[in-house]
This record gives C-alpha cells, sequence and structure tokens, in this order.
C-alpha cells in the first residue's frame, strides 16, 4: 500500500493519500468510525448505575473509556462510580456488583441500541465507494457481535459486509493482534493486503502486530486522545478521503 505516512504529531497535517491498488480487503472498526454510539453508552450505563443508586457518568468521561469492549467500559464505570458514591474500598464494591451490572447494562443496551447513535459524515458515501472498487469489506469491532449486528442493521449499514466479528467473537479482542489475524483468514487474505480502518489506538497496535496496514479517523474516541499520536499508515477526517480525489 503506498501512503504518504504522516507523523504522528502536529493537529493541522495533510489528509493523507492513501491507494488502496495493492489492498484487497478492508476490515472496518464500529464505534468511533462508523457509528457514534456515545449517546447509545450514556443512556446504557444511565439506567444500569440508576438501578445501583450510584451517581451518573458525563458522557465526555465515557467517550474515554469506550473502544477495549462492554466488559472494559463497565468495569472501569464502575469504579469511578463507587468511588464518587464515597464507598471507602470502591474497588471491592465495584467487583461485588459486577455480576449483576453485567447483566443490566447488557439488558438496557439492547434497548436503546441505535436509538441515539449516529452514523458519522461520509460513512455511507465511503463504504460504498470502497465496494464499487471491488474490495471486500468486514466490520471487526470490540463490541459484543449481537449488538454489532442490531446496530447496522438499524443503521441500515449490514449490507455493506461480508462477515461482521465482535469483541465475543474470538479468544481475544483488539488490540490483541487476534481478531485481525482471524478475519484476514476467514477472508483468505494477506494481512500485509488488508486494511485495518479504526479511530483508536487499539485498533493500530493491533493491525501493526498482524502485519496489517491501518488508518485511522480523527472523529472517534481514542481514549481522549488526539489520534496523530497514534503511529498509523495514515489519518482521515472522512471514510470518503480513502477513495482519494
Ligand atoms: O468498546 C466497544 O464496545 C466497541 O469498540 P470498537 O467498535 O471501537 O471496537
Ligand atoms: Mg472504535
Amino acid at each position: 500500500m503506498s501512503t504518504n505516512v504522516t507523523a504522528p504529531t502536529g493537529a493541522a497535517l495533510p489528509a493523507p493519500r492513501i491507494s488502496l491498488a495493492t489492498v484487497d480487503a478492508v476490515m472496518l472498526d464500529l464505534d468511533g468510525t462508523l457509528v457514534d454510539t456515545l449517546g447509545d453508552f450514556a443512556l446504557a450505563l444511565g439506567h444500569t448505575l440508576a438501578e445501583l443508586e450510584l451517581p451518573a457518568m458525563p458522557a465526555d468521561e465515557i467517550a474515554l473509556r469506550v473502544g477495549k469492549g462492554s466488559e472494559h467500559l463497565l468495569q472501569s464505570v464502575l469504579l469511578w462510580a463507587c468511588s464518587r458514591a464515597g464507598h471507602v474500598d470502591a474497588a471491592a464494591r465495584a467487583q461485588a456488583l459486577y455480576a449483576r451490572a453485567h447483566l443490566r447494562y447488557q439488558h438496557h443496551y439492547g434497548i436503546v441500541n441505535g436509538s441515539r447513535a449516529t452514523l458519522y459524515p461520509g460513512v455511507q458515501q465511503g463504504l460504498a465507494g470502497l465496494r464499487r472498487r471491488g474490495l471486500r469489506l468486514v466490520c471487526l469491532t470490540n463490541k459484543p457481535r449481537v449488538h454489532a449486528l442490531a446496530l447496522l442493521a438499524a443503521k441500515g449499514l449490514q449490507a455493506s459486509f461480508e462477515a461482521v466479528f465482535g469483541g465475543d467473537s474470538f479468544a481475544r479482542k483488539k488490540p490483541d493482534p487476534l481478531p485481525l489475524l482471524e478475519t484476514c483468514a476467514w477472508l483468505g487474505t494477506l494481512p500485509g493486503r488488508t486494511l485495518m480502518v479504526g479511530d483508536s489506538r487499539n485498533d493500530a497496535q493491533a493491525a501493526r502486530a498482524a502485519g496489517c496496514p491501518v488508518v485511522l479517523l480523527g472523529y472517534g474516541y481514542n481514549h481522549g486522545r488526539p489520534v496523530r499520536e497514534v503511529p498509523a499508515d495514515g489519518y482521515l477526517d472522512s471514510l470518503t478521503q480513502l477513495l482519494g480525489p
């Protein structure tokens, strides 16, 4: 893949030119890449915390914790909320609440899924353009697969993908390279010719370790850090930039 590799610093870097000529397939992350799901996370977590009589977490705090799967998100939110509530041993309290909280959170998320989430600009055009070029597309997210499938269907994106893999589809999640390597094996493509498109350090670390090229969108949830800090093969403001001028 030929790209003008941009330096991982600075805010006003030129948009990268990405050539898709040496790519056979594209793996696309979901949250923060295709869909802005922060509203859904805030609503489902709000219901869960209220049931547990814990304080609600502001959306900007939730955004820092998205991207490593729902278990990580919930553990981190519970710890924060138990500390906020003044529990002496917040870690022990959060651990004690986890099993019940997880059941309630998955229940609430299933109900609110897609209701507040919005597609990022350029996603539909970007996906259609990639498909027109004959590229095979797979959605590869850390979100539980059942929620990913429902969200993609709700947003009219399901038909864009040959397959959807979630955080529970493989033995390990991103940033481990395993989900990317398993996806390449499923596609029958070489990792070096299978592009990862994501929004966070998780996606880039996983791609680097798997030997896949990777580009990152700047509007997502990179744990509150500028995405250009993360070494990658390019940075995008919109999926349509992948298609070139
Ligand atoms: O953390 C999640 O649940 C999903 O994150 P991802 O779609 O960015 O992999
Ligand atoms: Mg993401």
